[in-house]
């Protein structure tokens, strides 16, 4: 189950938690700082799993592929380098973990990162426009399911871009 929560500013480690206090954010306050939407479909359950397709099916997620990171990925220095830097997606970014765990980090509207380690079950909608990168934790292991509306367009646009037309909506749509 998910878990979000403020950053602290240590230089260790990108895989070790990096929790700046004990308070975890609500989903709800996790959606009013970055517009991320989430939900939860317990891969064993052939009812979450229904439920899944359903969403699958509303929000016209026509395009679906998978991805396993760990250290037998090919050009994994490259890749881990390349989720953690900081950056935007022209598109949303939907990735349902079906195993492992990881982080999203996430900038809020006063530019601080919210850390939201997610693991087996968990399922992100992260917005267009948001700054925002990946790491995996120490277990150095995750496989998840991205999902897409038409042709997949999974590059990252890296940090600084704010003349992007998805940033711009962004930030509107957030009202900052
Ligand atoms: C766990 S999916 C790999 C990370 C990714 O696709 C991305 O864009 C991170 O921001
Ligand atoms: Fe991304």
């Amino acid at each position: 189950m998910v878990r979000a929560y403020y950053m602290d500013s240590s230089d260790a480690d990108q895989r070790e938690d990096h929790r700046l206090n004990d308070a975890d954010l609500s989903l709800d306050e996790l959606k009013a700082k970055t517009g991320v939407n989430y939900f939860y479909f317990e891969p064993n359950s052939e009812e979450d799993m229904a439920k899944l397709a359903k969403l699958k099916q509303e929000n016209k997620y026509t395009f679906e592929d998978e991805i396993v990171i760990d250290e037998n990925m090919a050009e994994y220095e490259k890749k881990i380098k390349m989720f953690y830097r900081e950056h935007i997606h022209s598109d949303e970014e939907i990735r349902y973990v079906a195993d492992g765990s990881g982080y999203f980090d996430l900038r809020d509207k006063e530019d601080k990162w919210i850390r939201v380690a997610v693991s087996k079950g968990d399922l992100l909608i992260v917005p267009a426009g948001i700054y925002h990168r990946f790491t995996l934790d120490t277990n150095n292991y995750i496989h998840a399911r991205r999902y897409f509306v038409g042709e997949p367009v999974w590059t990252p646009i890296n940090r600084p871009c704010e003349d992007h037309s998805a940033r711009i909506e962004y930030l509107k749509s957030m009202a900052v």
